[in-house]
């Protein structure tokens, strides 16, 4: 494909919207790296996140994810980022994504992420008696913070992750050319 990345591409969206996924599909689609906040938070601190929750809490998880964020944003090498579903509650890591990234929003409804997600074990937040409740509360609460950063929205209703996927790369691929 011959695209050329004059940033990096950063996706958002709440816990099971795909970041992750359809990151590393553009990734080798583009040929470029791809990191996952996430992944790289744990080789920080030495532990999985879920286990960070449970030790430090959630405020010190937020200040290694900002440095953690931060320092991959500045890297030269540009790159397809998956974020933290919540990278986007400070207004610090907004700016940065904003300032140093294409952000694509993985726009999908609770519904739909909690059906994903039934069986999920490892995202601390929704480790909660009903998660489906959890996730429209954090929708509620990040729609507009996601929306903020984006540069384009890509809702991923009824669609495989292979079709969002494929989704995402044309609108980045023909906003490179509008
Ligand atoms: N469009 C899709 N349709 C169906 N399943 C999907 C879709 N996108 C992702 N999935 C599945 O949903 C699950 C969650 O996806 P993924 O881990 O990529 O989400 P995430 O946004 O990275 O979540 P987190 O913020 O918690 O890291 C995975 O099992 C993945 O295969
Ligand atoms: O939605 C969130 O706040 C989180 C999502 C995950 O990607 C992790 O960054 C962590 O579990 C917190
Ligand atoms: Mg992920």
């Amino acid at each position: 494909m011959n695209f050329v990345m004059d940033a990096h591409i950063a996706l958002v969206g709440l816990p099971g919207s795909g970041k992750s996924t359809i990151g590393r599909y553009l990734a080798k689609r583009w040929s470029v790296p791809f990191v996952d906040v996430d992944v790289a938070i744990e080789e920080h601190i030495g532990c999985t996140i879920r286990e960070f929750f449970a030790k430090e809490g959630e405020p010190k998880f937020r200040d290694v994810e900002q440095e953690v964020l931060a320092r991959l944003l500045s890297n030269p090498q540009k790159m397809v980022v998956a974020t933290g579903g919540g990278a986007v509650l400070r207004p610090e890591n907004r700016q940065q994504l904003m300032a140093y990234a294409q952000v694509v929003y993985l726009s999908a409804s609770p519904h739909e992420i909690a059906k994903r997600l039934q069986r999920d074990t490892q995202r601390p937040l929704l480790q909660v008696d009903n998660p489906f409740q959890r996730l429209l509360d954090l929708h509620a609460i990040r729609d507009p913070f996601y929306k903020e950063v984006a540069d384009f929205v890509v809702a991923g209703g009824g669609l495989s992750a292979a079709q969002v996927a494929q989704r995402v790369a044309m609108q980045v691929e023909l906003g490179q050319h509008s």
